[in-house]
C-alpha cells in the first residue's frame, strides 16, 4: 500500500531529519531527483528551452537547484522569479553558475517565454503555501498550460492543499509532479487529482521518519490479495456467497448488472432476491433466483441492496430485512436514500457494512461534501459507525476508526448509467470472502477503475461492457507490476 500523508505529517517527519544530515542535504537531494525524472521526460536535455516559475519559498529552491542541473547539461534555462528580492539566494546562485538566466515575472513578454517553454517546472510553492495563486502566477500558471512544452510541479502543484486536494482560487495544472519523501494526500485526491497530473517520487530518505500513514492508495499487489483464486479444495459455498437485493420491475437493468458484476466477480454462487427475478434469471442462468423476500434466497455470506430496488414499502423493508442479519451489507443508491431517512438500522450494526453513495446521496445524510473528501467520508463513517464509499473521479473510502483509502485507478468514460450498480455487485462479492467492509470498498474501487480502463481501451464504455471485462481486470490486476500508484509511476 502506498501511505498518503498530510504536509504537517511531512514537516514533522523532515524535522529530524534535517536535524541529522548537513545543512541543504535534503534540498539536494529533491533537486537531483527532480532533475533526473525531467531529464527522461524531456528525452534529452540539450538545447531544451526550460523555464523555472520560481516562489519565495524551498520549492523555488528545489526548482532552481534542479534548473542549475539541466543548465549544465546544456539545457536554456531562464528563471522567472515572482517575488526578486525572496527567491532562494543559494539556488540563484547555482543556476547563475552553471549558465542559467534570471528575469523578473513582470514584463509583456513573460508570458511568452512561458509558453514557447519545451519544459516549465513550477516552483512557485510547496507544501508551505496557503490559498491559490497570486494574479502574475496564476497568470503564467495558464501560459504552461496553454504552451506546448511539459509542465511539472516540484513536491506539489502550486495553489493546491496538499492535505486534502482542495484548490482555493487559481492552482498550477501539471502534467506531472515529480514529490519528495512521501506522496501527499492532496496529489491523489479532489481538485489536486487532475492538477497533479501523473506523480513520480522521489526518495529523500523521510521514511524511517514517516509516521503509520491513516489514509492509503492500493496498488494491483494489494487488490490481487484479496481476489485470489480458489484453492483446489473450496467449492461453490466456501468461496463468499453473495446475495443481491436490486432491480425492480420499472427498472430491471440494475438487477442485472448487479449481479452480474458479483458473479464475474467471484463465480462461486450469487443468489438474487426481487423483482427484477424474470430479468436476472434470462440474463444469468448461473444465478439462483427468487422474486420473494431476501430471506427466502437461502443462505449467503454478504448482501448487496439498493440498486434499482425503488423507494416504496416493500423496498424499506427489504432493506431493513437485509440490515436485521448479523451478516456484511452493502447499502447503495435507492436503499441509501431509504437509509437518509432514517439511519437507525445502519448505527446498531455489528457485522461489516458499506455505504456506497455518489455526493448527492451523500448529501442527503445532512451535510453536503465539500472540498475535503477524506474527511467528509470520514465524518459520515465515524456518525454511522460503518464504512463509507465515497464515489467521484477519485474515490474515497473511510471507516469509522478514520482509516481511509483513495482510489488510484479509473476513467471519465465511467461516469455512465450503470456503472454504480456494477461497483456495489463488485463490492458484495470481495465483502463476501471476509475483509473488513473499508477494505472491501477499496478493493472493488479499485477493481472496477482497472475495468474501466480496460473497457475505455476500446472506445467510449456502458455498464455492461465492464461485467464482461471483469474477469479479464481481475486477471490483469492478479499479474501487473506491484508497485503502481494508480495510473502513476511510483
Ligand atoms: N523542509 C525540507 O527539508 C525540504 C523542503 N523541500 C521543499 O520545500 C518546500 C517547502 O518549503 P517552504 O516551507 O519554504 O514553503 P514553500 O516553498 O511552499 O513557500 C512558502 C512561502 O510562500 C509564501 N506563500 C504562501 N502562500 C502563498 C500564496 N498563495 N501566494 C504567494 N506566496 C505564498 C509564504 O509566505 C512563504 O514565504 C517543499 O514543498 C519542498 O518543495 C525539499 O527541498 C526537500 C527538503
Ligand atoms: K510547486
Amino acid at each position: 500500500m502506498i501511505g498518503l500523508y498530510t504536509a504537517e505529517e511531512i514537516r514533522a517527519a523532515e524535522e529530524p531529519l534535517l536535524a541529522e544530515t548537513p545543512p541543504g542535504t535534503l534540498m539536494q537531494r529533491a533537486a537531483t531527483g527532480l532533475a533526473t525524472v525531467c531529464v527522461r521526460l524531456l528525452h534529452g536535455v540539450y538545447g531544451r528551452r526550460v523555464a523555472l516559475l520560481v516562489g519565495t519559498g524551498n520549492n523555488g529552491g528545489d526548482a532552481l537547484y534542479a534548473g542549475a542541473r539541466l543548465a549544465a547539461r546544456g539545457a536554456r534555462v531562464t528563471a522567472v522569479l515572482l517575488d526578486a528580492e525572496r527567491a532562494h539566494p543559494a539556488g540563484l546562485a547555482a543556476l547563475r553558475r552553471a549558465g542559467g538566466r534570471v528575469r523578473r515575472a513582470e514584463g509583456p513578454d513573460v508570458r511568452d517565454l512561458v509558453a514557447r517553454a519545451d519544459l516549465v517546472l513550477d516552483g512557485i510553492l510547496g507544501i508551505g503555501g496557503s490559498g491559490g495563486l497570486r494574479p502574475v502566477a496564476a497568470e503564467l500558471s495558464t501560459a504552461a498550460a496553454e504552451g506546448a512544452g511539459l509542465t511539472v510541479a516540484v513536491d506539489v502543484p502550486s495553489g493546491i492543499d496538499a492535505g486534502t486536494g482542495a484548490v482555493d482560487g487559481a492552482a498550477f495544472p501539471a502534467m506531472h509532479t515529480v514529490t519528495f519523501g512521501a506522496v501527499k494526500l492532496g496529489l491523489v485526491v479532489g481538485e489536486g487529482r487532475a492538477h497533479a497530473g501523473q506523480v513520480h517520487l522521489v526518495d529523500i530518505g523521510l521514511e524511517p521518519h514517516l509516521p503509520a500513514a491513516t489514509a492509503h492508495q492500493l496498488t494491483d499487489a494489494d487488490a490481487a490479495a484479496r481476489l485470489a483464486p480458489p484453492s483446489a479444495t473450496d467449492d461453490k459455498y466456501s468461496q463468499g456467497v453473495v446475495g443481491i437485493v436490486a432491480g425492480s420491475t420499472t427498472y430491471p437493468g440494475a438487477g442485472v448488472l448487479c449481479t452480474g458484476a458479483a458473479l464475474r466477480t467471484r463465480p462461486g454462487l450469487v443468489r438474487y432476491a426481487g423483482t427484477a427475478a424474470d430479468g436476472v434469471r434470462a440474463a444469468w442462468p448461473e444465478v439462483i433466483v427468487t422474486d420473494g423476500r431476501p430471506g427466502d434466497a437461502g443462505r449467503v455470506q454478504a448482501w448487496v441492496v439498493g440498486p434499482g430496488m425503488g423507494t416504496d414499502a416493500a423496498a424499506r423493508s427489504a432493506l431493513d430485512e437485509v440490515l436485521a442479519t448479523d451478516l456484511p451489507v452493502v447499502v447503495d443508491a435507492d436503499a441509501l436514500t431509504l437509509l437518509a431517512e432514517d439511519p437507525g438500522p445502519v448505527r446498531g450494526r455489528s457485522a461489516p457494512t458499506l455505504l456506497t453513495p455518489h455526493d448527492r446521496e451523500f448529501a442527503r445524510f445532512g451535510a453536503e461534501v465539500g472540498a475535503d473528501r477524506v474527511a467528509a467520508a470520514r465524518r459520515l463513517a465515524a456518525d454511522l459507525g460503518c464504512a463509507v464509499l465515497l464515489k467521484g473521479e477519485a474515490t474515497v473510502v473511510a471507516d469509522a476508526d478514520g482509516a481511509a483509502f483513495v482510489n488510484g485507478t479509473g476513467t471519465p468514460w465511467l461516469a455512465t448509467a450503470g456503472t454504480g450498480d456494477v461497483l456495489s455487485g463488485i463490492a458484495g462479492a470481495v465483502l463476501a470472502t471476509g475483509p473488513r467492509a473499508v477494505e472491501a470498498g477499496a478493493v472493488a474501487a479499485h477493481l472496477h477503475g482497472r475495468t474501466g480502463q480496460l473497457a475505455a481501451q476500446r472506445g467510449p464504455l456502458v455498464a455492461g461492457d465492464l461485467v464482461r471485462r471483469l474477469p479479464e481486470a481481475v486477471g490483469r490486476v492478479r499479474g501487473l507490476r506491484p508497485d503502481r500508484l494508480g495510473d502513476s509511476e511510483a
